[in-house]
């Protein structure tokens, strides 16, 4: 692990309504480049907030969000989207694949929308095709389901596909929402070895959230958001 700065927050503030009690108040976050963190916190906590903050889908009402030295707050609509197609990889809880795009053309989707993220995966494997296929296979995907519609997948392949599509090109920066809750915990842990392997490989650092306290352990860093969210217990009365 290197030490320079992947995300760095200061005084960030959100809240979903005006005169509303904030969702989100967080006075500092730094995560440097190549960490793994687990980012935890009870339901209606704000993770998924702070994951739209994060990549840009919700607007602070103040403060910074710095990502690899970009100020995100001031970026215009247009260069948040050429930075978020740039930057960063995403696997939702609901993998959100494309039914009817083969597994192959799910996976190679990133670079039709970042020119880097396709010059990284040619460079890596000559075309995207081939690259798609290096991750599908390091990700465990038998080759006879490359053809196949992703809709024929288990929840578990679909999870890998997912994964596959978030890593190529490689993006500095992994978020992950919840994409393990529909597995058992045996599928999870080899799951994340698997996505673990592929981020060193590729320096890619990882944000992922989950309420499975079993996983904690198999990451570098942990971030209870209720620890450094000044605002938290706003909404439900526990402060
Ligand atoms: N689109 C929205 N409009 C208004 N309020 C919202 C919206 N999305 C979330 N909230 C509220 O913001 C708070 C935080 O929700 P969020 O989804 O970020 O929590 P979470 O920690 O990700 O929860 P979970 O673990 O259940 O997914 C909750 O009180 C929720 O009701």
């Amino acid at each position: 692990m290197n030490n320079k700065t992947l995300l760095r927050i200061q005084d960030l503030k959100f809240g979903w309504r005006e005169n509303q009690p904030l969702t989100l108040s967080i006075p500092a976050l730094t995560i440097a480049q190549g960490e793994k963190v687990f980012l935890k916190g009870p339901s209606g906590s704000g993770k998924s907030t702070l994951l739209g903050l994060i990549t840009g889908i919700n607007q602070a009402a103040s403060g910074s969000i710095e990502i690899l030295g970009s100020e995100m707050t001031k970026l215009s609509n247009k260069a948040k989207d050429h930075f978020r197609a740039d930057h960063l990889g995403y696997i939702f809880q609901q993998f959100n694949l494309l039914p009817y795009l083969s597994l192959i053309e799910n996976v190679s989707l990133p670079c039709h929308f970042s020119q880097s993220r396709k010059a990284k995966a040619l460079q890596l494997s000559g075309s995207l095709e081939q690259e798609a296929k290096r991750l599908l296979d390091h990700l465990e995907i038998p080759a006879a389901l490359l053809h196949r519609p992703v809709t024929e997948l288990s929840i578990g392949q679909q999870q890998r596909v997912a994964a596959a599509r978030a890593l190529i090109g490689r993006p500095a920066f992994l978020i992950a929402d919840e994409p393990t809750s529909s597995l058992d915990t045996d599928a999870r842990e080899s799951f994340i070895k698997l996505l673990f392997n592929e981020c060193d490989q590729a320096d890619i650092s990882l944000i992922f959230v989950s309420h499975d306290p079993s996983l904690q352990p198999l990451f570098s860093r942990h971030i209870n958001l209720d620890e450094i969210n000044l605002a938290a217990g706003a909404h439900n009365g526990h402060r």
